[in-house]
């Protein structure tokens, strides 16, 4: 197969500003990618036009061997995983864990009369085995924790089976242990030969599990660095970012930044 995901020249302007400005970037399937950038960088804009949520004023978008604006989005979104909370705030809060999950296969949030067959039950066991969730899967949404309702909001994303996952700020709000509980699984994920090209938007470095190969920097809209991880996430990459001297350290293949 060709790129995932394929932006050529892509901007989108929102009243008369490029939030998006002339962006190339493209996904290859063996690639995960994490998005970095400061507030109000274009980065949750990128995630939309990925999801076919958006379109670009100029430039044109690739997805799946699909143009967007030329397809049917509504065949694409299948093949499209994602998980955010703006996804989350549209499950009820009394869906069962499992629940939750299994509906992915249907493309709705609430269960309704839907005939579930045996095989979706137990790819959605499976998956809320490998989300550690199984031990919840009779739980409500609503009374889960933060990283415990992060998990849930990956394990839908990756239900049906994605080409493309995306992943928007998986690890925000996380306390220590359960940040580290999720990068670690996104680690294990990541690494396995059946996972999708993965992107992933995060504000920190040290959300970045091991496994991710590629990064795209952000800033006002624009590409400040792009490609293979190491090569584009370095001190000077983030401190262009960030409009600060940042030092970026590596330990075992997970990072940590600090200004100067
Ligand atoms: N519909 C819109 N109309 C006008 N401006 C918009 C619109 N959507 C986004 N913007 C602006 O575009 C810029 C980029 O927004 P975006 O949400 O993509 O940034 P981000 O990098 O995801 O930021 P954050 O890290 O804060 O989530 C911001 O300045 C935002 O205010």
């Amino acid at each position: 197969m060709s790129s995932v995901l394929q932006l050529s020249d892509v901007s989108v302007v929102r009243n008369g500003r490029a939030i998006v400005d002339s962006v190339s970037w493209s996904v290859e399937p063996d690639q995960r990618w994490v998005v970095l950038g400061p507030n109000g960088a274009g980065k949750t804009t990128v995630l939309q036009l990925a999801s076919t949520l958006i379109y670009p004023t100029t430039g044109s978008v690739e997805i799946l061997d699909s143009t967007l604006g030329k397809t049917d989005v509504f065949e694409l979104r299948p093949r499209i995983g994602i998980a955010s909370t703006a996804m989350a705030r549209r499950v009820p809060a009394d869906e069962t864990v499992l629940n939750v999950v299994m509906t992915a296969a249907y493309s709705v949030t609430g269960r309704w009369n839907e005939e579930y067959e045996d095989i979706d039950i137990k790819r959605a066991k499976r998956v809320l085995t490998e989300w550690r969730l199984d031990h919840l899967a009779e739980r409500s949404f609503g009374t889960l924790s933060d990283g415990e309702q992060k998990r849930v909001q990956i394990a839908r994303a990756v239900m049906t089976d994605p080409e493309l996952l995306l992943l928007d700020e998986p690890a925000a709000s996380l306390d220590l242990g359960s940040r580290e509980e999720l990068v670690a699984l996104l680690g294990g994920y990541a690494q396995s030969e059946d996972s999708p090209a993965i992107i992933m938007v995060t504000h920190h470095v040290e959300e970045i599990p091991i496994g991710f190969t590629h990064a795209l920097l952000l800033k006002d809209g624009a590409v400040v660095a792009s490609g293979p991880l190491r090569e584009a996430l370095t001190s000077e990459s983030l401190t262009t970012t960030f409009g600060l001297p940042i030092e970026l350290t590596e330990n075992n293949g997970r990072f940590s930044a600090r200004a100067e």
